[in-house]
Formats: structure tokens, C-alpha cells, sequence
């Protein structure tokens, strides 16, 4: 797999409606939208999932960009790999930087697919043909809350989450759970907690959540271990996690009984199937997140959720959940809660390059 020439797209789209955490509201989304073209002219697409400022982790666009422009990039077009598998370890010298890798490895392994006329959910070893979706609400006023889950419970949703924050918590789920006993519910911290609040975080045991999503700092999982031994809830780590290292570590410590794997967290597909097939042997079960993504990365994290071991419904929601107009075609559909796993080449989806120029602020292309 040769690449001769690799082009980053910075885009900003606005979302459908704002997007609130507990540490950002997010309302126009930037994005890094890596093409990478081999000889024959057959591209790959990849997205970098970092945001404009470094809240969620420590990684933004512009970090993104610059790894890819200044060290990423030149190492592609300069390896010869024969399996997208190769494309990560290339990458090994760098420290850290998963959400750039992740960019560009994303886009070899679409690439390889459309290469080799297979998908990228056969690729991975994907056995599911469609994948149940979930939704996440975020922070607004408890009534825009309530109208959010009835909708989305009309369209077949088959789990919700909601974001929580210090004082915004017990309430708000006493509140959701009054109204909606059976809801398959849970709540996402986004570390806004301390191990100092185990006792509220405690408090959230009798409303029978399916599990809590990464309570406390990113960089803790001492600490969730201590806290999973104190509350009956099940953590869920997302931000701890970056690679398949990690997830055993936390498995190990026992800091979480069900991972959150986001295939642009973590350094792209090769790293998403380690941490897949390691929960899977340890029992551990996991669901796919999102990133406030376009259909880009929505795609592979279709493919992705397509292994066996994505177990619960993930953060996948409809194209429209979240934009305007998507800048793949098809859209992401939700049909009575499932999301059909494309079998085309690649992630199966085709580019709008009419609307990704529209969204374009900048354009940077490289070539050997
Ligand atoms: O629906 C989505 O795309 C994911 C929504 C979400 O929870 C989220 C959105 C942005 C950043 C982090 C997270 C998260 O899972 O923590
Ligand atoms: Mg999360």
C-alpha cells in the first residue's frame, strides 16, 4: 500500500444544536479530515477526532495538525506497509498524539478496503450486520432533557446517556428515572468528580444505572478502583483509556467493569481490535463512543462496532442527531434503533466533496 499524496481538510461545521458537558458546550465543530491517495488514485478517508481546545484531553486541532503535517505524514509517505495493521506501529517512536495517529490510520485502513474490494467491518473480523444505536443527552434545562430521551425513545434509541456534573447529578437522574423507571440509563461524568465525592457518586446506586462513565481525572485509575469498590454502579472508563496497555492495567486494578472504546481516542482500528479482543477475554464488555464526528468517523466506528464484544449500544446515532447536512452519503440512518453495517469497500460510504468543501476553512496537501 503505496500513499503518493495525503490532504488534510480543516472543517467547522455548526451542530444541530448545541452540546453541552460538564467542562464545554460545543457548537461549531472543528474537524480534521485526512485523504489519502495511493498511486492508482483510490483514496482512503480518516478523521481526527480532537476539539479546538484540549478539555476532554489533552489533544486539539491544532496539535492534531501539527503531528500530522510535521511527523505523522512524512512517515506514511515514506513506508511501504502491506496491512493497515503495519500503519500504528510506524507511528511507535511518537509518544502519545492517538488522536493524529488515529487520523491517519484510519484513512490507510479505508483505503486497503477500497484496494481490496473488502469492508472495513469484514477487515476487522466484524460479525454483526447491524449495530444497535445509542443517544447521549446533554446538559440543558431538566424539561428540554425529558423532551430529548421522549424523542429519541420514539425513534427506537435503544440507550440513553446523559451528561452529569457536580450539581447536576442525584437530582437530575431522580428526575429521569421518576419519569422513565425501565429506561436503559447512564450517566457520563466526563472527571468532573474527585474520590473525595464517593459518596454522592454512591448516591447514584440505587437508580440502577447501567453504568457510570469515567467519574473521576483521566489520568486515575487508581483511584476508580478504589471508587468501584465503594459504589455497586459499574464504571465505565472513556478517557483513561488509550490503548490496549491501559484497558489491562484497569482491568487488572479492577477500576472499571465496562470500557468505552472511540476508535479516534485510541490510535485507530488496529488499537480498537487489541482493546476488543483483551475486554473480551477478560469478560470486560464494551461500546463504542462518539466524538460529535462527522460521517467519516461515524462510518469506522460503525465498522468497529461491528466486532462481538461490542456488547452495549454505543454513542452511534443518526447523521441528523447531530448535522444539518452530513458530508457522506448515504447519511447514518437509525431504523428502529439499529444502524446497518455497510458491507461496500472501505467504511462503505461515499464523500460529499461538494459539502466537505463548503465546510472547508483550510486545505494543506503532501506529497512524496
Ligand atoms: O454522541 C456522541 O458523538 C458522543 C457524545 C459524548 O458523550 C461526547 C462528546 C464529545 C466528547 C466526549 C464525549 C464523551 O463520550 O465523553
Ligand atoms: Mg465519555
Amino acid at each position: 500500500m503505496k500513499i503518493k499524496k495525503i490532504t488534510l481538510h480543516l472543517t467547522e461545521m455548526k451542530l444541530v444544536e448545541p452540546f453541552e458537558s460538564s467542562l464545554e458546550r460545543v457548537e461549531n465543530r472543528e474537524s480534521i479530515i485526512v485523504e489519502a491517495e495511493d498511486e492508482q488514485g483510490i483514496i482512503g478517508w480518516g478523521e481526527g477526532v480532537a476539539f479546538s481546545s484540549p478539555w476532554y484531553t489533552e489533544e486539539t486541532v491544532k496539535t492534531s495538525a501539527h503531528m500530522l503535517e510535521d511527523f505523522l505524514i512524512p512517515i506514511c509517505l515514506n513506508t511501504d506497509y502491506s496491512h493497515p495493521n503495519e500503519v500504528s506501529a510506524s507511528f511507535s517512536s511518537l509518544k502519545r498524539n492517538r488522536m493524529a495517529k488515529a487520523a491517519l490510520e484510519m484513512a490507510c485502513w479505508d483505503l486497503y478496503g477500497r484496494q481490496t474490494g473488502q469492508s472495513l467491518s469484514n477487515l476487522m473480523g466484524g460479525t454483526k450486520r447491524h449495530i444497535e444505536a445509542g443517544i447521549v443527552i446533554g446538559l440543558a434545562p431538566l424539561q428540554e432533557m425529558l423532551a430529548s430521551i421522549e424523542g429519541a425513545l420514539a425513534s427506537g434509541y435503544k440507550r440513553f446517556k446523559v451528561k452529569i456534573k457536580p450539581g447536576r447529578d442525584i437530582e437530575l437522574i431522580r428526575e429521569i428515572r421518576r419519569a422513565y423507571p425501565n429506561l436503559p440509563l447512564m450517566a457520563d461524568a466526563n472527571s468532573a468528580y474527585s474520590l473525595e465525592q464517593a459518596d454522592l457518586l454512591k448516591a447514584l446506586d440505587e437508580f440502577e444505572l447501567m453504568m457510570i462513565e469515567q467519574p473521576l481525572a483521566a489520568d486515575d485509575i487508581i483511584d476508580h478502583a478504589v471508587l468501584q469498590r465503594k459504589i455497586q454502579t459499574p464504571i465505565c472508563l472513556d478517557e483513561s483509556i488509550e490503548s490496549a496497555d491501559d484497558a489491562r492495567k484497569a482491568i487488572n486494578l479492577g477500576s472499571c467493569r465496562i470500557i468505552n472504546i472511540k476508535p479516534g481516542r485510541v490510535g485507530g482500528l488496529a488499537e480498537t481490535k487489541k482493546i476488543h479482543d483483551i475486554c473480551q477475554a477478560q469478560g470486560i464488555p464494551v461500546w463504542c463512543g462518539g466524538m460529535l464526528e462527522t460521517g467519516i468517523s461515524r462510518a469506522h466506528n460503525i465498522a468497529a462496532a461491528s466486532l462481538s464484544n461490542f456488547s452495549i449500544p454505543g454513542d452511534i446515532s443518526s447523521s441528523s442527531r447531530y448535522w444539518h447536512e452530513d458530508i457522506i452519503v448515504p447519511e447514518v440512518i437509525v431504523e428502529n434503533g439499529e444502524i446497518l453495517v455497510p458491507e461496500g469497500p472501505g467504511i462503505g460510504f461515499e464523500v460529499n466533496r461538494q459539502l466537505l468543501k463548503k465546510y472547508t476553512k483550510q486545505i494543506f496537501t503532501f506529497s512524496k
